[in-house]
C-alpha cells in the first residue's frame, strides 16, 4: 500500500515528547515510518498527503475497561450503588438484550468513541460475535472478550464454550485489529474453581485475562468473609495471576494486594467516573503508579459513566488525586496522558511502542483543533490537551493509518442508521417496555 503523509500544525508523540511547531507524521501498512519537525525532507510525489495545518496530532485514546453495548443501557439504574445497580436494573435488562441489539449497542458505542478520540478499547459482553462485527465494521481496535459468570454448572460450562469458539473466530481478525481475551466476570460471580478453569484456558489458547476486582469495599468484605482474602490473593491463590490480567477498578487494595499487583504485572484500568457514580471510592491510583504498577484508564459500560468521553475520564484521573489527596502534584497531566495513551496500551497488551506516535507504533492517531477555544492560549500544548480540551475539538481520527472520522463525520459507520436501529430497541428495552 502506499504511503500517507500526514501533515500538522503541532505534535505530542508521548507525554514527554511534544512539538509545539509544524511537522508531519509518515506511515505505511497501518504502521508509523517516520515523524518530525517542519517539512517532511523526502519526495513528495509517491505520497498520499494529508494537510491538516491547523490541528495537533496525538497518540488515539485507548479505553481500557467497558462493556460497549451497555450504550443501550445508558439512563437505566441512575443513582444506585453496584450490586443493587447489577441485581435491580442492569441484569433484568440485559435479560432482555439479543444478538441484533448487541450489534447496534456495540455501533453505537464506536460512533461515541471514534467521535471522541479513542481508536482501541476492551469489551467484557455478551453475544459477542454480534459485538466482533460491529468492531470489524468500524475499523477501531479492539480488544474482546466473552463475559463469564459461574453461578451454575450450566453457566459455566456455557461459559468456556462461548470463549472457545468466539477465541476460535475473532482472535487477530479484521486486519489483526481485534484482539481475543478471556473475561471471567469477578470473583463474586466466579467461583475459585471456576476461576483457576478460566486460567488453564488462558494459557492452552495463550491469551490474557480481563476481570473486575476489588472494585467496592462490599466486595472485599465478603471475599475476606468468605474465602479467607482479599480478592487480589484470591485471584492469585486460583492461578489467574501467573497469566497477564487486566484487572478492572481495583479501588479497594491493601498494601499487600498492591504489591501483589506489581509482582504480577497485573495491568489495572482506572476508571474515575464509574466508581464515583456507583459510589464505589477513588482506586489509590497514586500508590500504584508509585509501585510501579502499569494502570490505563477506562470509562465503563455507559450505563455507569454515563458516557464513553475518554477526554472526561482523562481529566478526571488527572485532578479528582489531587481534591482526594489535597496534593496538585498527585497524577500530574503528564502521567494522565500516559495512562490514557502508551500505559493504556500495555494494560491492553498491544506490542510496545503502541499509544505513541514514534516510528513502528500503529497509525492511531487523534487530531485535535488548534482553532478550538480550548487551545487558546498555548502556552504547554500537554496542558491545553489534558486539562482543557474535550471530545469536541477531534476532529480527525485514524486507525491502523485507515481514516475513521474525516473533519467530523464518520466514514466508516452510517450514524443515521445506527440512531434509527438504536431508537427501535430503545423502545424494547427501556423500563417503560
Ligand atoms: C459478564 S459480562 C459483563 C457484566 O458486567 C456488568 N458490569 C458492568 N459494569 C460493571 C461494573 O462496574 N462492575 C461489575 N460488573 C459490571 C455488565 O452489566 C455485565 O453483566
Ligand atoms: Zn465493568
Amino acid at each position: 500500500m502506499s504511503q500517507v503523509l500526514l501533515e500538522v500544525g503541532a505534535l505530542v508523540l508521548s507525554a514527554d515528547a511534544v512539538i509545539p511547531e509544524p511537522g508531519y507524521i509518515l506511515w505505511q501498512d497501518g504502521v508509523i515510518l517516520a515523524v518530525g519537525r517542519g517539512v517532511y525532507p523526502g519526495p513528495r510525489d509517491q505520497v498520499e498527503v494529508i494537510s491538516r495545518p491547523r490541528a495537533v496530532a496525538i497518540p488515539g485514546l485507548v479505553n481500557t475497561h467497558g462493556h460497549a453495548a451497555m450504550t443501550l443501557l445508558r439512563g437505566i439504574g441512575d443513582d444506585l450503588p453496584l450490586q443493587a445497580w447489577l441485581t435491580e436494573r442492569i441484569y433484568p435488562t440485559e435479560a432482555k438484550l439479543t444478538g441484533e441489539a448487541v450489534y447496534w449497542g456495540t455501533l453505537l458505542a464506536c460512533w461515541e468513541m471514534i467521535q471522541s478520540g479513542t481508536t482501541c478499547f476492551t469489551d467484557m459482553y455478551f453475544f459477542m460475535h454480534d459485538a466482533a462485527r460491529a468492531v470489524e465494521e468500524s475499523g477501531l481496535r479492539a480488544v474482546l472478550s466473552w463475559g463469564m459468570v459461574g453461578f451454575d454448572e450450566q453457566n459455566r460450562t456455557q461459559g468456556i464454550r462461548n470463549s472457545r469458539s468466539f477465541h476460535a473466530q475473532w482472535h487477530r481478525a479484521a486486519q489483526g485489529r481485534i484482539q481475543v481475551t478471556l473475561g471471567p466476570h469477578a470473583p463474586y460471580t466466579c467461583p475459585p474453581d471456576y476461576l483457576a478453569e478460566v486460567a488453564e484456558l488462558s494459557a492452552e489458547l495463550g491469551v490474557p485475562i480481563q476481570i473486575h476486582l476489588s472494585e467496592t469495599k462490599r466486595e472485599v468484605d465478603e471475599c475476606i468473609a468468605e474465602h479467607g482474602c482479599t480478592p487480589i490473593r484470591l485471584a492469585e491463590r486460583c492461578g489467574l495471576l501467573n497469566r497477564p490480567v487486566l484487572a478492572a477498578h481495583c479501588v479497594h487494595l491493601t498494601e499487600e494486594d498492591i504489591a501483589l499487583l506489581h509482582e504480577r504485572d497485573v495491568r489495572v484500568a482506572h476508571n474515575p467516573q464509574s466508581n464515583l457514580k456507583l459510589a464505589s471510592g477513588v482506586a489509590p491510583v497514586v500508590e500504584l503508579l508509585r509501585a510501579g504498577v502499569t494502570v490505563g484508564i477506562g470509562t465503563d459500560g455507559a450505563a455507569s459513566n454515563n458516557n464513553l468521553d475518554l477526554f472526561e475520564e482523562l481529566r478526571l484521573a488527572a485532578t479528582l488525586h489531587k481534591g482526594v489527596r489535597q496534593d496538585a502534584t498527585a497524577v500530574t497531566a503528564g502521567e494522565a496522558f500516559t495512562m490514557a495513551t502508551s500505559a493504556g496500551a500495555r494494560c491492553v497488551f498491544l506490542p510496545d511502542g503502541h499509544g505513541t506516535l514514534n516510528p513502528g507504533a500503529a497509525a492511531d492517531i487523534v487530531l485535535l483543533s488548534l482553532d478550538s477555544v480550548h487551545f487558546l492560549p498555548t502556552y504547554d500544548l500537554l496542558s491545553n490537551v489534558v486539562y482543557a480540551a474535550g471530545a469536541g475539538d477531534v476532529t480527525d481520527v485514524f486507525v491502523a493509518g485507515q481514516p475513521l472520522l474525516r473533519q467530523g463525520e464518520p466514514v466508516t459507520l452510517d450514524v443515521e442508521r445506527i440512531r434509527h436501529e438504536v431508537r427501535r430497541l430503545e423502545a424494547i428495552l427501556g423500563p417503560q417496555a
